[in-house]
């Protein structure tokens, strides 16, 4: 890949109830979340993509679709992009979780979400955007910034926030960003 935009989905229910969840059929967007993926659909169409890849998680598929409708791209979904594996702690509230490493809670690891991530990043060629989770994200912001899990622990990934990256020089442009700059319109006009 030349250029990626890392989205986050909208806000979902999910976010809402603090339910941590990768079921790929439940926990859809949010009225709010629905309006946030518009914004950034918006901000997208003005610029030029060969293809939308997305996170098979409802949350996911449906910001990318409402994407995919305003920019006429054609979206594939990837498992590579999908939620974390929370394990034994699925469809639990946060509140519930013992404040420990993932590692010890039997979750999927920083390390194999970053694998993933960048796996799929470097498996497709041109100018692609890719919706996916917070976590997920972060992780493969991480790998172009050399940071591991605790060094990047301050980076926040927004609702339908655009994390850019120059993949071919493995910069990063942007880190959920709300609003594209012209500067990194014209890396994809
Ligand atoms: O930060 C996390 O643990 C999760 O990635 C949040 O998931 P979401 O981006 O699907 O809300």
């Amino acid at each position: 890949m030349e250029y990626v935009i890392l989205v986050r989905h909208g806000e979902s229910m999910t976010n809402r109830s603090g339910i941590l969840s990768r079921e790929m059929n439940k926990y859809g967007l949010t009225d709010n979340g629905i309006e946030q993926a518009k914004f950034t659909a918006y901000q997208l169409k003005s610029m030029n993509f060969d293809m939308i890849i997305s996170s098979p998680v409802l949350r996911a598929r449906e910001t990318a679709r409402i994407i995919a409708n305003e920019t006429n791209l054609k979206l594939k979904i990837d498992d590579r992009a999908i939620e974390s594996d929370f394990g034994q702690y699925e469809g639990m509230h946060i509140n519930e979780i013992p404040m420990k490493p993932r590692e010890e809670l039997g979750m999927e690891t920083f390390e194999s979400q970053q694998a993933r991530m960048i796996d799929l990043i470097d498996s497709y060629n041109g100018r692609c955007i890719i919706v996916s989770h917070a976590f997920p994200i972060r992780a493969a912001i991480s790998y172009y910034l050399n940071m591991d899990e605790q060094e990047s622990f301050g980076i926040e990934i927004r609702y339908a926030s655009m994390s850019a990256i120059d993949v071919k020089n493995k910069r990063i442009l942007s880190i959920g960003s709300l609003l594209i700059t012209d500067r990194i319109k014209k890396r994809f006009s």
